[in-house]
């Protein structure tokens, strides 16, 4: 295990009926707040009124910035720093999926710096302070809301970028389970293959003696495969819908499973270069690379793989080499991903070849990227293929 520091600043407050504390909450934050949201779904599931009832009893003054885009884009980020500035915002809320979350996190950082919030996200500027955030989440996936880390689309260059900060962290969290109920079919998929996927960007690590954090991303693994198909069969079920929901909020946690080992995030950067594109979900985008990922560097270091199969997809050895149960883990990686509907190919999304050169390239613009295996242009654009 290497030497580490860890530290997660956020409160979170987990449970049915928590929208109630948002006032106490915020309060201690200042009158003037910032409510960010998506396309209005909130109104629609009266989590809205809930919200402004909660603020107007604290008497704050809001102001609204709604219309966040799924993969949110940097004009929003904008026009919530200007009205940051304008209206002397002194706590940004967000209420809504990871996609919000994060466009409030880069909101919170862009408010207090003299340059381009853009700067922040190509490595130009780091940040060195931000407006607090508080957030209410309702959809179970990126761990936004206990983490420091934005992922934001720049239309104009076509790229989507992320960035990582101490002072992105939210102040609070509201994890309410039942205001997942309504997140759609499709879109729990989504989320439930991106907490498997953050488990597998820190499991598969090269980095000896780690046995507790391995348990901890199995543990994580198996809760969410338990738990998948009774969320989607029954988008009400209380249970289900929690464990999703802690199990997304502990995958992503400023490393806190994979403390002390190296991370991948290979996969993470090729699946941007394809939304940054072709604007499909962050979710589905990470099922089709996943599998070919793992095809592609299994022999790494195939214990990592051969245990995965036994630990998590409960695969007995038998008479199987390592190879061949290393691969049955994939598999059975990918017939999950298949049952509960999520796509395995870029054709799901009919895209085909015309942009695999301009994603390869742009994947590792700063550099080959992943540590299980270091991948290089070639070899992005070889996983690119093998998921066509
Ligand atoms: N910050 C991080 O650590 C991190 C990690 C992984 C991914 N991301 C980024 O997060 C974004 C994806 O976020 P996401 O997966 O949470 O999805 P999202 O926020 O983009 O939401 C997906 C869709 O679900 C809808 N939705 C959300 N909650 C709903 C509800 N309760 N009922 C009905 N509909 C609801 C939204 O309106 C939207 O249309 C991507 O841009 C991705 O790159 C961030």
């Amino acid at each position: 295990m290497n030497s580490f520091s860890f530290q997660n600043p956020t409160k979170i407050v987990f449970g049915s009926g928590t929208v109630s504390q948002l006032g106490k909450l915020a309060k201690p934050y200042g009158k003037s707040i910032l409510l960010v949201y998506g396309s209005g779904s909130i109104k629609k599931t009266g989590l809205y009124d809930e919200v402004m009832n909660q603020l107007n009893a604290i008497e704050a003054k809001v102001v609204e910035l709604s219309g966040i885009e799924p993969n949110p884009r940097l004009t929003s980020v904008n026009r919530g720093i200007e009205l940051c500035r304008s209206e002397k915002v002194d706590l940004v809320l967000a209420v809504g999926g990871g996609s919000v979350l994060d466009a409030a996190k880069a909101i919170a950082a862009g408010a207090l710096y003299d340059g381009d919030v853009w700067d922040f996200f190509i490595h130009k500027a780091v940040i060195r302070d931000a407006l607090p955030l508080g957030t209410i989440l309702t959809l179970s996936a990126t761990g936004s809301e206990m983490n420091g880390n934005a992922v934001i689309s720049n239309w104009e260059t076509k790229q989507k970028r992320a960035f990582g900060s101490m002072h992105a962290y939210p102040r609070f969290s509201i994890l309410d389970p039942t205001l997942t109920f309504t997140v759609p079919r499709d879109q729990t998929v989504n989320g439930v293959v991106d907490i498997m996927s953050h488990v597998f960007e820190q499991y598969f690590t090269l980095t000896p003696n780690a046995p507790l954090q391995e348990r901890l991303c199995e543990s994580i693994l198996l809760t969410v495969i338990e738990n998948a198909e009774s969320a989607l069969e029954k988008p009400n079920d209380y249970d289900a819908r929690a464990n999703l929901m802690l199990c997304g909020t502990m995958a992503l946690n400023g490393g806190l499973i994979s403390v002390g080992t190296d991370n991948d995030w290979a996969s993470h950067g090729i699946e941007h270069e394809i939304s940054a594109i072709y604007d499909i979900p962050h979710g589905a985008g990470l099922s089709i690379v996943f599998p070919n990922w793992m095809k592609y560097v299994y022999r790494e270091r195939i214990d990592r793989f051969t245990q995965y199969a036994e630990r998590v997809w409960g695969i007995e050895r038998g008479s199987k080499s390592d190879e061949e149960l290393a691969l049955a883990g994939i598999e059975a990686t990918c017939a999950f991903f298949d049952r509960i509907g999520a796509p395995a190919a870029l054709a799901y999304y009919n895209i085909g070849r015309e942009h695999l050169d301009t994603m390869a390239k742009e994947a590792v613009l700063f550099g080959p990227i992943g540590s299980f295996k270091q991948l290089r242009e070639a070899d992005v654009r070889e996983i690119l293929e093998m998921a066509l």
